[in-house]
């Protein structure tokens, strides 16, 4: 999605909205938001399976019209292998600032059925603010069980929803 609000001031602002969903599989590290939170299963994935983080660069993307993580990180390419997805938000920043952006604001929501994430979201943001080079308190993560309902509910899957705005440089 991608909507512009011209503000009075003439300030530009750009949104995007983005959606992600990894398996809950044996034998993975659980990764979200950049740190590794010990539970007995993590995400299945090409990289890292840092739902959280895919959901995040999939809006920045889509707030430029940009297209997807899929199209810049083909999930066939051996050089996304394992990789962590920080890596590649701080790449992606690099495409949005070139553009002449910069992050104004960062919403998000994990949803997991278990493990309890509240004690790892401070560190989550954190590592969040540095990659897209915003104050943390422009950095929201929350999470959310479906109350056992849904693939969330049996613990098959982790989802992840982010929106993002972004200011143009030139107006600050
Ligand atoms: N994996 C999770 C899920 C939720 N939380 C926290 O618990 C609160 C209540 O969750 P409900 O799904 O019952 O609304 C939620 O607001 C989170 O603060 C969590 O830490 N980890
Ligand atoms: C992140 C990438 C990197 O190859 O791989 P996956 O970890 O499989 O994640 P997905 O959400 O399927 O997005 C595709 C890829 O961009």
């Amino acid at each position: 999605m991608s909507l512009e609000v011209r503000q009075t001031g003439g300030l530009k602002i750009k949104v995007g909205i983005g959606y992600d969903v990894h398996a809950l599989v044996a034998e993975r590290s659980l990764i979200l938001g950049g740190v590794k939170i010990p539970h007995e299963r993590g995400l299945l994935g090409h990289s890292d399976a840092d739902v959280l983080v895919h959901a995040i660069m999939d809006a920045l993307l889509g707030a430029l019209a940009l297209g997807d993580i899929g199209g810049h990180f083909p999930d066939h390419d051996p050089r996304y292998r394992g990789i962590s997805s920080l890596s590649l938000l701080k790449h992606i920043m690099g495409l949005i600032e070139s553009k002449g952006y910069r992050v104004g604001n960062l919403d998000s929501v994990i949803m997991a059925e278990r493990p309890k994430l509240a004690p790892f979201i401070a560190k989550m943001r954190s590592n969040l603010s540095q990659a897209m080079n915003v104050k943390e308190s422009c950095v929201s993560v929350k999470a959310t069980t479906t109350e056992r309902l849904g693939f969330v509910g049996r613990e098959e899957g982790i989802g992840a929803q982010a929106i993002v705005s972004l200011k143009r440089l030139e107006d600050e």
